[in-house]
C-alpha cells in the first residue's frame, strides 16, 4: 500500500537502477525474473543493485551490459520510486534509454520481450514498477486551464493553440461554471484534446468522468482529506494537488496516479501562496512513489530543471496557456 518513506526509513533502502530501454518502434524491453528469486516470474526493467560507492549511471551501464549485453548511450532520469516490500525496501531508480548499441539478448537465461509502451501490463510487473509505467505514459507538460471567462469560443481557441504547441495532457479547471455551461464545454474540450491525441482530466468532478467519457479527475487537496478511497477505476487517471508531506501521504493512501506539487515558485493565479521552492520540490519528489509535476510560476524552460530534480515535468496555467 502506501510506501511513502520518511527520512529515517530511507536508511537501509536498497538502491536499484533499471533501464526502460525504448526501441525505434516505441517498444520497451522487459525481462522475466527467474524462479527462486524475489518476485519470481514478474516482468521487470533490466537492472540491479548499485554497489557501495558506485555511481548510479555506471551501475546502470554495468548491469545492462551484464544482463542483456548492450552498451547504453544517453540515459535520462525517469522516476525514482521508494518502495517497501515485506522484508525489503528498495529505491527503484529508473532511467529511460533510447540510445543503445547492440541487440539485447539474454545473458543470464532470463526470458526477454519487447512490449509497446501503451501495452505494459501492471499485473505482470512488480508493484514498485506501476508508477514507472505511469511515468512512461505521462508527457513532460501538464496544462491546467484558467477559469473560462464569459467567452467559451475564445477559451476553446486558446486550448487549440496550446494543443498546436504540443500540449497533450490537460486539466479543465472550471470551478465557477454551472453544469449547464460546464458539461457542453467539457464535451467540446474533450473532442479537441482527443483530436490532437491528448487526454483531458477535469478538476474535482469525478462524478462526471464516466458520463462524459473523460480521461480522469484532478483532485483538490481538500478532496484528499474527505475521500477514503480512490474515486475512479484504474482505467482512468486520478491526479491530485499537494502542498506538503501530509497531503502526499493522503494522496498515496488514495493511490493517486500522479501529483502536482504547488506552489514551487510565485504565481499570479495564487498571489497569497508562499512559494515552496525547488529544494522542497526535490524532497517531495524523492518521497513520492507517484510521478510529480512542478506547479506554480512554471514556464516551458523549467521542464528540464523539474526533471533533473526527479520530477515528471511542469504543470502550469498562465505559463502554458
Ligand atoms: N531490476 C529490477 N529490479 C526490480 C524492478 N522492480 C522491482 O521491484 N525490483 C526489485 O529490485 C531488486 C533488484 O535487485 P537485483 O536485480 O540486483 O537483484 P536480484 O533480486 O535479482 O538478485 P541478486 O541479489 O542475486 O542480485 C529486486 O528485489 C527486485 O525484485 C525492476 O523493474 N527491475
Ligand atoms: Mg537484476
Amino acid at each position: 500500500m502506501n510506501a511513502t518513506l520518511d527520512a529515517e526509513s530511507t536508511t537501509g533502502m536498497i538502491h536499484v537502477v533499471a533501464a526502460a530501454l525504448v526501441d525505434a518502434e516505441g517498444r520497451v524491453l522487459l525481462a522475466q525474473r527467474p524462479p527462486g528469486k524475489h518476485l519470481a516470474g514478474y516482468w521487470e526493467f533490466p537492472g540491479g543493485k548499485v554497489e557501495p560507492g558506485e555511481d548510479p549511471i555506471d551501475a546502470l551501464r554495468r548491469e545492462i551490459r551484464e544482463e542483456i549485453g548492450v552498451d547504453i548511450g544517453d540515459a535520462t532520469r525517469l522516476i525514482a520510486v521508494p518502495w517497501r516490500y515485506p522484508g525489503k525496501t528498495i529505491l527503484l531508480d529508473v532511467y529511460r534509454v533510447d540510445d543503445f548499441h547492440g541487440v539485447p539478448h539474454s545473458c543470464e537465461g532470463q526470458p526477454l520481450k519487447w512490449m509497446p509502451l501503451l501495452s505494459l501490463d501492471p499485473d505482470e510487473m512488480p508493484a514498485a514498477d506501476h508508477p514507472v509505467i505511469h511515468a512512461l505514459h505521462l508527457p513532460p507538460t501538464y496544462l491546467v486551464t484558467p477559469e473560462p471567462g464569459d467567452d467559451d469560443a475564445a477559451f476553446l481557441d486558446r486550448l487549440d493553440a496550446a494543443l498546436d504547441r504540443g500540449v497533450r495532457l490537460v486539466q479543465l479547471r472550471a470551478k465557477a461554471l454551472d453544469e449547464a455551461r460546464l458539461i457542453p464545454l467539457a464535451r467540446e474540450a474533450l473532442r479537441r484534446v482527443r483530436a490532437a491525441g491528448g487526454q483531458l482530466l477535469i478538476n474535482s468532478r469525478f462524478d462526471l468522468v464516466e458520463e462524459l467519457g473523460l480521461d480522469g479527475v484532478h483532485l483538490t487537496a481538500a478532496q484528499l482529506r474527505r475521500l477514503d478511497e480512490r474515486p475512479l477505476s484504474r482505467q482512468r487517471w486520478v491526479a491530485a494537488s499537494c502542498h506538503d508531506a501530509e497531503e502526499l501521504a493522503l494522496a498515496q493512501k488514495l493511490d493517486v496516479d500522479f501529483i502536482a506539487f504547488a506552489p514551487v515558485a510565485a504565481t499570479a493565479s495564487h498571489p497569497g501562496a508562499m512559494p515552496a521552492g525547488w529544494n522542497a520540490f526535490e524532497r517531495f519528489c524523492a518521497a513520492s512513489t507517484a510521478p510529480v509535476y512542478a506547479l506554480g510560476g512554471m514556464r516551458q524552460e523549467d521542464v528540464e530543471r523539474a526533471r533533473a530534480l526527479g520530477g515528471q515535468g511542469i504543470a502550469g496555467i498562465s505559463g502554458l496557456w
